[in-house]
């Protein structure tokens, strides 16, 4: 089909390497299939006599778990059905026009992106496709009026989930629920788009890497066909989809701002034989933000976010791993 990306043929070098190896990437590491992600209904936020019970769950969640499920989450159907509708006509366009989306949707460079290029085996490549929007980027897409409007109405309805959290969750390590809203430019979030591609060699590859989120809380809608894991007491435990749920994960920043209370958990994506798609809502400050924690004694550093990702750049161009939050521990 005109709109998949060339990933047998860019590979070809590395698949023939691997295809010698009898090896299956999911068998390495242990799965747990009997322990179950929290579902936080977030409704009994408005009900004055469940409000506190379910601040305490989500931030228990995001310390025990830095993962949950929220439902009654203020995102109708209708805008996810608009959003994800949307993003399956962008991604079955013709993978040339993928390649210049930048000029033709008049977005920043490298908004599309797919494959890793630096891959030096298959164990370091993604079989995903990806727009990334920042938020600064979507008034900008005057041509494409209905992409557009669904991408501004979800991140308009996400920014309000987000904050809504973030703010719970400020409270509950004493500090101030407006630290967000003060100190971090709302226009500074993305949105993700995620594609991933059927793959014929599911066992051997990823969907997506193993990886810790550099924001402070992202959230992510997927669609039926499950695939999403993340790592729990040392195994894989799967995130299995559910229809009226979106997930919630701590990013790096906030546990660097929270001195280690809440938790940026590693997560995956098993590659399938299927098409998948996966939408998410990415919470960040500004690229000068300073990022540091009240605690005493503080864990991490002061570091901005600019640092932060020019240290992980490095350090995914030197290694093929993040590193991440370690290099910045006092
Ligand atoms: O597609 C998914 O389920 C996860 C995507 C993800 O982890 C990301 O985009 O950072
Ligand atoms: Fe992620």
């Amino acid at each position: 089909m005109d709109y998949e990306p060339p990933f047998l043929n860019t590979y070809k070098t590395l698949l023939e390497k691997s295809l010698e190896e009898d090896t299956n990437l999911y068998s390495m590491v242990e799965r747990s299939d009997d322990v179950q992600l929290p579902l936080i209904d977030l409704e009994r936020l408005s009900n004055e006599e469940e409000r506190d019970e379910c601040m305490k769950e989500i931030s228990e969640a995001a310390s025990e778990w830095g993962f949950f499920q929220v439902i009654n989450h203020g995102v109708s159907n209708e805008i996810m059905e608009d959003m994800i509708s949307e993003q399956k006509k962008l991604f079955h366009e013709p993978f040339v026009n993928k390649l210049c989306a930048e000029t033709l949707f008049n977005l920043s460079p490298k908004t599309y992106r797919w494959g890793n290029p630096c891959a030096t085996n298959l164990t370091q490549l993604s079989w995903l496709e990806a727009f990334h929007f920042p938020l600064t980027d979507i008034p900008n897409m005057e041509q494409h009026i209905t992409l557009r409007s669904s991408l501004e109405a979800f991140a308009t309805r996400m920014a309000t989930l987000t904050e809504n959290l973030v703010e719970i969750l400020a409270i509950k390590v004493n500090m101030n629920s407006n630290h967000f809203q003060e100190n971090y430019l709302p226009k500074s979030s993305f949105i993700r788009l995620n594609r991933y591609p059927p793959c014929p060699i599911s066992s051997k590859v990823y969907g997506i890497l193993p990886h810790s989120d550099t924001s402070f809380l992202t959230i992510l809608y997927q669609d039926q066909i499950g695939g999403l894991q993340l790592m729990k007491d040392g195994k894989w435990v799967d995130v299995k989809p559910n229809p009226s749920a979106l997930v919630v994960n701590i990013g790096d920043l906030f546990q660097a701002i929270s001195n280690n209370v809440y938790k940026s958990i590693k997560h995956r994506v098993v590659a399938a034989e299927e098409e998948r798609f996966s939408t998410a809502f990415f919470y960040c400050p500004f690229n000068d933000a300073v990022i540091q924690s009240e605690n005493k004694p503080a864990l991490y550093k002061r570091f901005t976010l600019r640092e932060y990702r020019q240290q992980t750049l490095q350090d995914v161009n030197q290694t093929g791993d993040k590193v991440g939050l370690s290099r910045f521990l006092l």
